[in-house]
């Protein structure tokens, strides 16, 4: 039987990793055999290549090839192995952050994205993607009094909202995949507006 590929998406600050934790936490209860990890990152390796992501300046397709140098690592050693075993997979980001980041952020080549995308994924895509949707502004207030910004988080108001279109394109390219959750308002209305979507998919 193969497992459940879960992945969780939005710009920073959106809320991401607030509700992957308790996604987790309810899929547990319902007797699932839970896996969270993250991208870049979800390996040794993988965790080695987001450091340098996070810090170094680096041209486009430079960052384009450790992204999915990271991800080729992180499908191989972790998440095809798992979904193989059976277990739910949730990962806070994957490829659709690529298009939006590198793609739609940075206006680096959509054609490249989507060859380097068959080349390290094989055909592989997640069962379903979360889409924490927030406005750019609203975003950047959240982060402003949370945490020190790292490359991507510097980035002006407009890069974010480039990647905000850029995640809309992926989502309209592939509406079966997508659930569109909106970020905004207190953390308790997200984490319902995410219960009911989950329970209108059966999970
Ligand atoms: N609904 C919300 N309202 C206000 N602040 C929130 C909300 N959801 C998350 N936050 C806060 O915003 C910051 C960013 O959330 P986080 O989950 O780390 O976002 P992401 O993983 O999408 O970058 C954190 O400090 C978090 O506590
Ligand atoms: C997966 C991925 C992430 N990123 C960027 C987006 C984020 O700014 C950054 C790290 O993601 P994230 O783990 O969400 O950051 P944090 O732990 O600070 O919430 O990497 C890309 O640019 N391309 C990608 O393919």
């Amino acid at each position: 039987m193969s497992g459940l590929f879960i992945t969780f998406e939005g710009i920073d600050g959106a809320g991401k990793s607030t509700h992957l934790a308790s996604v987790a936490d309810r899929l547990r209860r319902a007797g699932r055999d839970v896996v969270q990890t993250r991208e870049p990152g979800g390996t040794a390796l993988a965790e080695s290549l987001r450091e340098l992501l996070l810090q170094r300046p680096m041209d486009p397709l430079t960052e384009a090839l450790l992204v999915f140098a990271a991800r080729r690592d992180h499908l191989r050693e972790v998440i095809v192995p798992a979904l193989q075993s059976g277990r739910t997979v949730l990962c806070d980001r994957f490829t659709d952050a690529t298009f939006a980041y590198q793609g739609a952020g940075r206006g680096f080549d959509l054609g490249v994205l989507a060859q380097l995308e068959r080349w390290v994924q094989e055909g592989r895509q997640p069962d379903l993607t979360v889409w924490f949707r927030v406005p750019p502004e609203v975003a950047a207030r959240r982060l402003a009094e949370a945490r020190a910004p790292d490359r991507f988080e510097q980035q002006p108001l407009e890069f974010f909202q480039r990647v905000d279109a850029g995640y809309a394109r992926r989502a309209e390219a592939d509406p079966g995949r997508f659930v569109i959750i909106d970020g905004q308002g207190e953390r308790e209305e997200v984490a319902a507006r995410l219960a009911e979507a989950l329970e209108a998919r059966g999970l």
